[in-house]
């Protein structure tokens, strides 16, 4: 059977530009707001650390006006386990996050990880929050996240998208493969980092893959052609490959 595939849109780089000028133009919730009402099935947000983009009230604001499932990115600190469950999103998704990064550059090594990150994932499921880990499509990291607690795994997306097209078969393959590893550990798999409309129908294809997240591309795509336009149109490729 094939599951149903959910789009959720990223609106970090709404809050990007917003912060360039220092005022409240253009505004991530009014971003999420549009999306959702373009059929987007849910908003992303990635509180980082350094607030370079999304900012705590952000994502206050968009757990109280936005009526849609809220999946929120975060590094697996003791302040960020602190606000997800005070916030009590429905969906959060552990990343490994470093400073000088100018976006996330790889997957959790959940194997070596240490007890910091099952306690992180601990704590966030006891809050009631379906508990993602953003790894590689790698089958041991994948069996280590169902290991320590984890609902779902996301697959990191963004060596098969950055490549050119030529040269994604490997990393497709290995995709597929990290897709039929999720399920047979038990976990949800989602996928995201760096798809566009010319990479997210293979990803879209993989039966086994229940959510994908993107931002970036939506997000500067909007400036051509809106960002309703946009995720109607991502919706539009998501729903061809997967029939
Ligand atoms: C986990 C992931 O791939 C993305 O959500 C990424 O963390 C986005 O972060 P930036 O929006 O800061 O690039
Ligand atoms: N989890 C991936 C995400 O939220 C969006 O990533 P990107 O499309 O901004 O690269």
């Amino acid at each position: 059977m094939t599951r149903p595939l959910l789009l959720s849109v990223n609106v970090d780089h709404v809050a990007t530009l917003r912060n360039a000028r220092g005022g409240a133009f253009p505004d991530p919730v009014d971003a999420a707001r549009a999306a959702i009402g373009a059929g987007a099935d849910g908003i992303t947000v990635h509180l980082r650390e350094d607030r370079r983009h999304i900012r705590d009230r952000d994502v206050e604001r968009i757990r109280a006006e936005i009526p849609a499932p809220l999946n929120f990115e975060m590094a697996a600190t003791e302040e960020m386990v602190g606000i997800a469950t005070r916030l009590r999103p429905p969906a959060c998704c552990l990343v490994p996050e470093k400073r000088q990064e100018l976006t996330t550059e790889g997957g959790l090594d959940v194997l070596r990880a240490g007890p910091a990150l099952a306690e992180a994932v601990r704590r966030l499921a006891g809050a009631g929050i379906r508990v993602s880990l953003f790894v590689e499509a790698d089958p041991a990291q994948i069996e280590a996240a169902a290991r320590i607690g984890a609902a779902c795994v996301e697959l990191h997306t963004g060596p098969y998208a950055e490549a050119p097209p030529e040269a994604r078969g490997p990393h497709l393959a290995r995709l597929r493969a990290g897709a039929e590893a999720a399920i047979a550990a038990g976990l949800q798999c989602h996928a995201g980092h760096g798809l566009a409309y010319d990479s997210v129908g293979a990803i879209a294809a993989i039966p086994q893959v229940s959510e994908v997240s993107i931002g970036h591309f939506l997000i500067g795509q909007s400036l051509f052609e809106g960002l309703p336009a946009a995720v109607r149109r991502m919706k539009a490729l998501i729903a061809a490959a997967r029939t």
